[in-house]
């Protein structure tokens, strides 16, 4: 083991509780490699990919995917990254997949973002996102430059088929009966750090002084905070 090692990080929230905002802002204060399972299943869906093919009207409908297929998807996206730090965004998302990982990797911590679910629903409705490259925006709180379009490569933005409020509801219930069990499974390993709050930019420098405590000095990025 030399003198710097690498860190793993999960992090966790109910949909819409800001994983993929604060996820970003992580990748940029920090040098780590941010992989997020919804990102991907999207991915595969608009490069038409069997697994894509065969996941979408599981996603439309809000339902999570098999533990078997995105933990095949998660850890051989990990394989090959074993001298690097990186954070998942998404996954695990139920016990099933939180052990499948933990047969191959240790986790050092698991963010949670812990948001209050009236706040979740009113962001979901007005999230936009650019489909190739997962970045997300909010018609309130960080609209794209020019109305509909992505701000890095001007392509049209997209809501998600999941964003209705119908599915989002589905979301939310199938988090508290799927996922909380998983903060607990952390919990219980004295890994879980909750942030709690209804706004991203209030939580974030907590998060940020955080990993900035917990990431070794030579993989967090100069100038930026
Ligand atoms: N109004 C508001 N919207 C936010 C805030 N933080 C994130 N959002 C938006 O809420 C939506 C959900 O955030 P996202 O990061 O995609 O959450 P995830 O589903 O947990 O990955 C997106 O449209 C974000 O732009 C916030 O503090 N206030
Ligand atoms: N770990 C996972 N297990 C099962 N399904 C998943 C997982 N990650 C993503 N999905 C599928 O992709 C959808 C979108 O996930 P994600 O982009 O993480 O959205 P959000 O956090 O906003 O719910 C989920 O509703 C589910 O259908």
């Amino acid at each position: 083991m030399g003198l710097q090692t690498v860190f793993r990080a999960v992090i966790m929230g109910a949909p819409g509780s800001g994983k993929g905002t604060v996820s970003s802002r992580i990748a940029q204060s920090f040098v780590l490699k941010h992989l997020s399972s919804g990102d991907m299943l999207r991915a595969n869906i608009e490069a038409k990919t069997d697994l894509g093919l065969l996941m979408k009207s599981c996603i439309d409908q809000g339902q999570l995917v098999p533990d078997d297929v995105i933990s095949r998807l998660i850890l051989s996206s990990l394989r090959g990254l074993e001298q690097s730090s990186w954070l998942l965004d998404g996954f695990p998302r139920t016990v099933a997949q939180a052990e499948a990982l933990d047969s191959v990797y240790d986790v050092d911590s698991v963010i949670n973002l812990d948001v209050p679910f009236q706040t979740i629903r009113e962001r979901l409705t007005s999230r936009w996102v650019h489909l190739p490259s997962g970045r997300v925006y909010n018609i309130d709180f960080n609209p794209p430059k020019k109305p509909g379009l992505d701000d890095v490569t001007g392509e049209p933005l997209a809501q998600r088929d999941d964003d209705s409020p119908e599915t989002v509801s589905r979301r939310l219930k199938d988090y508290e009966r799927q996922t909380q069990p998983v903060l607990e499974y952390y919990r219980s390993k004295g890994v879980l750090e909750t942030f709690s709050g209804t706004e991203t930019n209030k939580i974030w420098p907590h998060v940020h002084a955080f990993l900035t405590r917990k990431i070794p000095g030579n993989q967090q990025a100069v100038g930026k905070a």
